[in-house]
């Protein structure tokens, strides 16, 4: 593990209440992690104060405490009659993120975040793509992972800040120079991020999820807009799909801080993408920069992309790249794993794509994408996740049966919830569907309902390889599932 030779509390930019500076063997947000010598941050939680453990913490070692005030009043006694010093902060996740990005001391020197509803994924792994084409030692972090010139797994989206700045840092000793992350709501609402120092910033769009955390659409945009109003810095550039209502606000958002802008759009922007025409296989984009016009092959299926495609190359522009070079790469893109993916074809030629469409914007504008390729009937497979935002579930249905000619709903990750009851939920939105909870069959009876020209979506899972049934997760791969299906049906299995 990366760490410093020597570090104090005030080398982390803390301050104890009583002056007191111990030195420092690490930083622990979870009492069970801490050992002899640690720095335990003590936060609000959703569920409980972290306070409740500073005594379990003490009793491992813990030499200083970080909290809030409430966490003062909870556990400042049993801190004082240990001797270890206790640090009071206003916002004790953003003083844990600048700390730990201190304590691990380093950082790819270029770094962008995105934030949005739908497209996070896949913008940064364009942006990484765009980088290595260009012979750049670069990576993306995020939900699946981090990828490109050096990989290692991740358990969330936007990690909590001491996986963060140690995976940074173990990235930036491996030699890697360019990094994009995913900045998720929940990750912009606890500060995860506020430790790292970036370039650039994007924003893909804003529709309905996670209204379980966030509660109000209102505070889900406050905290979206955290990473232009707040993370990025005044000499960094925001880069900004304006197609959305919320993104001409971010723009705004950013101008007023006397951040660099620039905008992405089909409507108008500084990127502005003209015209699109789709064939089996692919699109071919035309889009104006600065006043020259460019005209460029993408081997990817559905006009959205040719979005997220377009606000990767803005935003590697924004960090100092030449456009017409940043433009040369756009021929060589590859699929996202899990994003409209091609996942097995029938010997009739109808194709199977799967998709992480988890929300009801996405699953509207992952089929709608598809349309333009498909000349036969759309068919749907779609689920909720258990545990998750309630409210849309019956949007998701709705969302597939606007835009699909036939709808299977299925499991998605039931979690602690009945399986029979979120389908309900989605049902509510598609009343004409076939509920199949059990996805393998789902995906196996909607490859068989494929004709000449149909293709089938599977919706929600993309990359993922498990479906979480209460505690347990049993292997399941939608992409390995659609190759099964079709080699059993088409009599391909030997
Ligand atoms: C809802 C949520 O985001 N929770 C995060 C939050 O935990 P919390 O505040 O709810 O924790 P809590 O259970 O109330 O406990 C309070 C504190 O006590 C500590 N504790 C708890 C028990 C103990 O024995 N000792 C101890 O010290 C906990 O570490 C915590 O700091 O702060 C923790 C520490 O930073 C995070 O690990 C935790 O993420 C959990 C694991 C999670 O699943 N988050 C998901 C929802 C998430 O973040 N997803 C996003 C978005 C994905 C997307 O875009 O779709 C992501 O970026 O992955
Ligand atoms: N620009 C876009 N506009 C609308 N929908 C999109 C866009 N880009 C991707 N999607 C849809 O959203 C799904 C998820 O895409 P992606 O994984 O890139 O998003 P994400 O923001 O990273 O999601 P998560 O919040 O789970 O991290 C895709 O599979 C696709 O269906
Ligand atoms: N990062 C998202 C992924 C959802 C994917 C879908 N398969 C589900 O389980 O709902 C979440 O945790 O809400
Ligand atoms: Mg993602």
């Amino acid at each position: 593990m990366t760490t410093p030779s020597r570090s104090t509390l005030n080398s982390l930019g803390l301050m104890a209440a009583g002056g007191e500076n111990p030195d420092l063997t690490g930083i622990e947000v979870d009492s069970r992690r801490v050992g002899a010598g640690k720095l335990f941050a003590a936060l609000p939680g959703t569920e409980v104060h972290g306070a409740t453990f500073v005594d379990a913490a003490l009793e491992r070692g813990a030499v200083a405490i970080l909290t809030d005030a409430k966490g003062a009043q909870l556990a400042g006694v049993a801190v004082r009659t240990a001797g270890a010093a206790l640090v009071i902060s206003e916002n004790p996740r953003e003083a844990l993120a600048r700390s730990a990005a201190l304590w691990f001391g380093a950082q790819p020197e270029t770094m962008i975040a995105v934030t949005g509803t739908n497209g996070k994924t896949s913008v940064s792994t364009f942006v990484r793509q765009i980088w290595i084409e260009m012979g750049l030692a670069a990576v993306n972090l995020g939900t699946t992972g981090v990828e490109g010139a050096w990989s290692a797994p991740l358990a969330h989206t936007t990690p909590e800040p001491i996986t963060l700045h140690r995976t940074l840092a173990q990235a930036a000793q491996a030699g890697i120079t360019h990094a994009v992350m995913e900045a998720s709501s929940h990750g912009l609402d606890q500060r995860r991020l506020d430790g790292v120092t970036l370039k650039a910033a994007g924003f893909t769009n804003f529709t309905q999820d996670h209204l379980d955390y966030h509660e109000t659409f209102e505070a889900y945009f406050d905290a979206k807009a955290a990473l232009f109003a707040r993370v990025l810095p005044e000499d960094g550039t925001a880069v900004i799909n304006i197609d959305d209502a919320k993104g001409v606000e971010m723009a705004a958002i950013a101008t007023a801080r006397g951040c660099g802008v620039i905008t992405v759009g089909r409507d108008g922007g500084d990127l502005h993408l003209r015209a699109q025409r789709f064939d089996a296989t692919g699109q071919d984009l035309r889009f104006d920069w600065r006043g020259k016009t460019y005209q460029k092959r993408l081997e990817l299926i559905g006009g959205f992309q040719a979005d997220n495609v377009l606000l990767a190359a803005a935003l590697v522009i924004a960090c100092g790249a030449d456009a017409a070079d940043v433009f040369d790469t756009i021929p060589h893109l590859t699929t996202v794993r899990g994003r409209m993916q091609l996942a097995a074809t029938r010997d009739n030629g109808a194709a199977v794509f799967v998709d992480y469409a988890h929300t009801p914007d996405a699953i509207a504008t992952a089929l709608s994408a598809m349309r333009p390729h498909v000349m036969g009937r759309l068919i749907a497979i779609v689920g909720a996740g258990g545990d998750r935002d309630r409210a849309k579930r019956p949007l998701m249905g709705a969302a597939a049966h606007e835009n699909a000619d036939v709808v299977f709903v299925t499991d998605d990750n039931p979690r602690s919830e009945d399986p029979a009851t979120i389908r309900a939920a989605v049902m509510a939105g598609c009343p004409d569907a076939t509920e199949v909870g059990d996805r393998a069959e789902a995906i196996l009876r909607g490859v068989n309902v494929l004709q000449p020209g149909d293709a089938l979506l599977i919706a929600g899972k993309g990359h993922e390889t498990g479906q979480t049934i209460g505690d347990d997760v049993l292997p399941f791969d939608d992409v390995e599932q659609a190759s099964v299906a079709v080699a059993a049906l088409d009599g391909r299995l030997a």
